[in-house]
Parts: structure tokens; sequence; C-alpha cells
């Protein structure tokens, strides 16, 4: 038993935002572990996603924090910049680019001293060397497995390497990865050794949404123990 959480995180970038409250409540009804919001500011990204009001009025819904966990991945440019208003509106975990920073380790810090977990995410053309001398600060790596700014792209066998490498090295660390998972890919991914799924097509137009998160955390639980 290698003790790695298994945690589903499905992305509500591909939920219906005018039934956003309702969306998110099934999500959890249906036994998801975290919820996957991705923010993108059309600098870091070709793309605007949501932005705080809607992290906050999530949070006004879902208030108990412990019960209700927001993970939160900034594509954004200068993400100094607004870790304390995540955290104030609610955040449980900042996830910023490795690309968008030069000074990573303080930024752990800062996230830290906001109450929250730290993560770092690195685009599929960035190296996992890069975040070696502060990964032991690290509450997660995010290995992307799609170029990040669009939800519904394909997913990318090839970044399997680096999730492989990470686990060897750092065999209790949670190890995400988003883009293009589901039933069909999250094997070769949790094989490798990721236990952070995030899922937003597949999960969205699953016609059993309950089993396809089910069916996502059987693939981690069977895959990382064997690890
Ligand atoms: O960060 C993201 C895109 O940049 C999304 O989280 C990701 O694409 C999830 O969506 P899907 O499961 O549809 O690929
Ligand atoms: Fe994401």
């Amino acid at each position: 038993m290698c003790g790695l959480k298994p945690i589903i995180a499905p992305s509500i970038l591909s939920a219906n935002f005018i039934n956003l409250g309702s969306d998110v409540t099934l999500l959890f009804l249906n036994q998801c572990d975290w919820i996957h919001i991705d923010v993108m500011d059309g600098n870091f990204v070709p793309n605007i996603s949501i932005g705080f009001p809607v992290l906050h009025q999530l949070r006004t819904l879902l208030v108990d924090k412990s019960k209700y966990f927001f993970d939160c991945h900034m594509m954004v440019a200068n993400p100094e910049q607004w870790v304390a208003t995540v955290a104030e509106y609610g955040g449980n975990q900042y996830t910023f680019h490795l690309e968008s920073t030069k000074d990573p380790k303080n930024l752990v810090k800062l996230i830290h001293a906001h109450g929250m977990r730290a993560a770092c995410a690195l685009k599929p053309q960035t190296e996992i060397e890069q975040v070696l001398s502060f990964a032991d600060q690290l509450d997660m790596v995010l290995v992307m497995t799609v170029e990040p700014g669009f939800g519904g792209q394909s997913f990318m066998p090839e970044m399997m390497s680096k999730v492989r490498k990470l686990r060897q090295l750092y065999p209790k660390l949670d190890i995400q990865v988003d883009g293009g998972l589901g039933p069909e890919t999250v094997n070769v991914a949790a094989e490798a050794g990721a236990n952070v799924i995030v899922a937003g097509t597949s999960v969205f137009k699953a016609k059993d949404q309950a089993k396809t998160i089910q069916t996502l955390r059987d693939a981690v639980v069977r895959h990382t123990s064997k690890l």
C-alpha cells in the first residue's frame, strides 16, 4: 500500500455556467473530492474564463472549506498578485505556473502564509528539473497534459515520463494531471504515478457522472497501490 490518496477533481470549465451552482453541488453529491477552478487571464493563456466573483459566490454556496475543496488553477501572469484574493474568497489550494513567476520559492511561502496549499504547474514544454529545487516545499505538482488555455483537448501521453520521474523522486507527493483525462486515458496517468485527476469534458459529458467519477478513482487506487 503506497498511502497515496486518490483525488478526483472535475474541472468546472466544462460546467453549464447558467446553472453553475447546481452543477457544482451535483459534483459533490456524486462524490468528487475537489472542484478544479480554471482561472485564465487572457495574458498568460489566450483565453479568459472565470474570476473572483464566481469563486466568491461558489464559496458562499458551499461554505464549509474543509468539506468542499476549491483547487484553483491560476493560468495568470503575475500570480503573486492574486494570492490574497483567492485566499479571501475561499480557495483551498493555489496552483501557479512555473513559467509565470521569477521567484517560485517566495511565492510558495506567500501561498502558505495565506493558509492555502501551494502547487506548481508545468506546461508541456517545461521540464521537471526546474521544479526540483523547491519540490519538497510543495503540496502538489501539476503536470499539464495539454497546452493550458482550453478544455476538450487531447491527452498527451508523452507527458507521462515527467510523472514517472517525479513519482520516483517523491513517493508521497500529490501529482496532478490536467487535460484530456477520462476513463480511456486515466489508466496511463495513474500507472505512471498520478494520484490527482482533473477531468472536465469527460465528467460533464458523462451519461452517468457518479459512475465516471468512481471509474476514475478506481483506476488511481488500482495503479497507485502497486507503486
Ligand atoms: O486547465 C485546463 C485547461 O487549460 C483544464 O483544467 C483542462 O483542460 C480540463 O479540461 P478537459 O478535461 O476538458 O481537458
Ligand atoms: Fe486546469
